[in-house]
């Protein structure tokens, strides 16, 4: 069984969320079944570019891998697209065997046994600016599935108000789940450059809209990796 992978790339630093500054080796799959309006991995996600998008068997996967990080185990984050479209119990135990953790990045609307074996579920349920409407039966499906997991955790992009009133109701539902909210970066183009105090500006309306309001639940992060490198891909 082979998968379709659009990018492998690191290791770099793990820009967002609960594991923020992490070494970290990226598996991007190919193939999504939403269509965020602000996606910032159309690669990925579009089927204009599944010609880019490469048949690799999970050994091979493995191999890359293991030769990015020279052998010294590490985490590795599979994203996409849904990796969750695809079969990644096969690579997560020859990872798991050589010593490597994973972790998985998904809007949570395809359940997988495979997330039982991960370090990490990131659950990213998708807000009113992205066009998407969340089927909450799925959602819950995939944190059943990940109970066997070592942390479960909710990471939500915020743009606007709707957004931050919407995560406060997602907070509400699922109480015991670590939240992280992000702000969402409108520029998506990998050529065009990011301006950093246009970042720091949304990271301020967020930490003023949240902490600043009096709600203490969430932690507040921006794309590290946006930061550093802006949009560029593979980083
Ligand atoms: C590209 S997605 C791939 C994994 C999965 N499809 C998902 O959405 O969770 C990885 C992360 O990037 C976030 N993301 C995508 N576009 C973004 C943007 N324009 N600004 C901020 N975060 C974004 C997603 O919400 C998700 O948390
Ligand atoms: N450095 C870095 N951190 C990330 N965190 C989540 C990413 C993703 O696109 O899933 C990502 C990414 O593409 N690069
Ligand atoms: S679910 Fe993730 S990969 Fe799919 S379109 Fe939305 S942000 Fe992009
Ligand atoms: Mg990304």
């Amino acid at each position: 069984m082979t998968l379709r992978i659009a990018e492998i790339f690191g290791p770099t630093i793990q820009g967002e969320g609960a594991l923020i500054g992490e070494p970290t080796v990226f598996v991007r799959a190919g193939g999504c079944d939403y269509r965020c309006h602000w996606c910032d991995s159309l690669h990925a996600v579009d089927s204009s570019h599944r010609h880019e998008w490469r048949p690799m068997e999970a050994r091979e996967i493995w191999a890359e891998v293991r030769r990015l990080s020279a052998g010294q185990p590490l985490t590795v984050s599979l994203s996409g697209g849904n990796p969750a479209i695809q079969d990644f119990a096969p690579l997560i135990a020859l990872g798991r065997a050589g010593g490597y953790r994973f972790a998985c990045e998904t809007q949570g609307s395809i359940a997988q046994p495979w997330f039982g074996d991960l370090a990490m579920l990131v659950l990213s349920p998708k807000p009113p600016s992205s066009g998407q409407v969340v089927d909450w039966d799925a959602f819950d499906r995939c944190l059943s599935a990940a109970e066997g997991a070592g942390r479960r955790v909710l990471k939500i992009v915020i743009f606007d108000q709707a957004d931050l009133d919407w995560a406060r109701e997602v907070a509400a539902r699922y109480p015991d789940l670590p939240l992280y909210l992000q702000p969402g970066n409108p520029e998506t183009d990998p050529e065009t450059p990011v301006e950093p105090q246009a970042l720091a500006d949304r990271l301020l309306w967020l930490v003023e809209n949240t902490v600043g309001r009096g709600w203490l639940k969430p932690h507040i992060l921006p794309q590290l990796h946006v930061l550093i490198w802006g949009n560029r891909r593979g980083v």
